[in-house]
């Protein structure tokens, strides 16, 4: 186990990378938290989680939202929990999310940590404090950024987590590549096979490269006004396909980071040469590259991305692979490139 602490606007995390979840106790008291975990993650490892209190959670995106929020915070008061009550999500974003905006919320906010237990939560979900719910149509509509006290990675979880869920992960992972890190791309093309297949050490190495990226770009920008822009590579567009096809939201990124590096090469420079190589790693890691949603409703939907103002979005391309920069467009603009996709 190798602990680590990084230091944010409100307070530090530590992480405790590599460690089991039968050792949680160590970090938190069973007798001052409460367990929302995730129905499937109960299911396959709730035997280590022996003289917790638990509330399980449905799993899937469709329960990140306001009903399941407010079923939440009926079991804490039926539970009488208190301002003292750590609430520990285990599970994958769709729990570290929900987790995260009930503690922020329920009296004002109670202390929180996560148990994250697929890849696309290890790797980001359960870092840099954006927690919320969705809205209607909308990704994350209500949410708030709020730091949890502790991470805890325990790499054997991720054993059981089915091959679909895994190729989302690397979505996230490829992302980190892409916006910031050149020799991580030519990792991942490298080691597709071990990496694919959960090397142990390949796997440690690439949760811990991205774990570094992420909370890196977060303590630069912990309230994303500049630079933190970038981890929503591939997302403006990919939010939109993830709600309009119904899809995963690792899948839906895979598409949005090909079609910004489409874009990228219109309005950056950006060679074509890395749009193709770019696609290709995507569809090694067994993940979507072609959206087949219908234009107008993406450029509907894109249009309540969180990083527009007014008329345009501030938007993610890439200069290299590597590279990201954030390029304010005008949604007409981006209305007419999407229509010559
Ligand atoms: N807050 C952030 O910074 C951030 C970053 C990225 C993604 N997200 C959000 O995260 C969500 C996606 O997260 P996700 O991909 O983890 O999906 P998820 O939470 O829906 O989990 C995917 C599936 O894996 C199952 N599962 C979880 N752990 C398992 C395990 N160890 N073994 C077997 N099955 C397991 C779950 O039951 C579920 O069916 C989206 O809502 C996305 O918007 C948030
Ligand atoms: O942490 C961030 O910042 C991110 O953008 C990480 C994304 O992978 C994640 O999907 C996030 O929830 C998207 O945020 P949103 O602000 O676009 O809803
Ligand atoms: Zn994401």
């Amino acid at each position: 186990m190798r602990a680590q602490q990084y230091k944010f606007s409100q307070q530090a995390v530590d992480y405790y990378l590599g460690e089991s979840i039968a050792q949680l106790k160590q970090y938190a008291d069973p007798q001052r938290s409460l367990l929302l975990i995730d129905e499937n993650v109960n299911r396959l490892h709730g035997d280590k989680l022996e003289g917790w209190q638990k509330v399980t959670i449905p799993s899937g995106e469709e329960y990140k939202d306001l009903k399941v929020f407010q079923e939440i915070v009926d079991a804490l008061i039926r539970l009488e929990a208190d301002r003292k009550t750590m609430l520990i999500g285990i599970g994958g974003g769709v729990v570290t999310d929900l987790t995260g905006f009930v503690a922020s919320v329920y009296m004002r906010g109670v202390p929180f940590a996560f148990v994250p237990t697929t890849l696309l939560a290890q790797v980001d979900a359960s870092i840099g404090g954006k927690n919320g719910i969705n809205y209607g149509r909308y990704k994350n509509m209500l949410g708030i950024i709020r730091q949890p006290v502790f991470i805890l990675f325990d790499y054997d979880l991720l054993r059981t987590l089915p091959e679909d869920e895994w190729h989302n992960g690397f979505a996230e992972v490829i992302k980190y590549a892409c916006i910031q890190d050149a020799s991580l791309f030519d990792f991942l093309e490298q080691k597709r096979d071990q990496a694919l297949s959960g090397d142990p050490e390949i796997l440690s190495y690439l949760v811990e490269r991205s774990v570094a990226i992420k909370s890196g770009i977060v303590q630069e920008d912990e309230f994303e006004s500049g630079s933190r822009r970038w981890l929503n590579f591939g997302h403006t567009i990919g939010h939109a396909v993830e709600k309009l096809e119904q899809i995963a939201h690792g899948k839906a990124v895979a598409m949005g980071m090909v079609a910004a590096s489409r874009l990228s090469q219109r309005l950056n420079g950006f060679p074509e040469a890395d749009t193709v190589r770019i696609t290709r790693l995507i569809e090694s890691y067994g993940l979507p590259v072609k959206i087949s949603s219908n234009t107008e409703a993406v450029y509907n939907l894109l249009r309540m991305d969180k990083k527009r103002e007014k008329e345009f979005i501030h938007f993610i391309l890439l200069k290299q692979v590597g590279e990201a920069v954030t390029v304010p467009i005008p949604l007409e603009q981006l209305k007419a490139e999407l229509e010559s996709f």
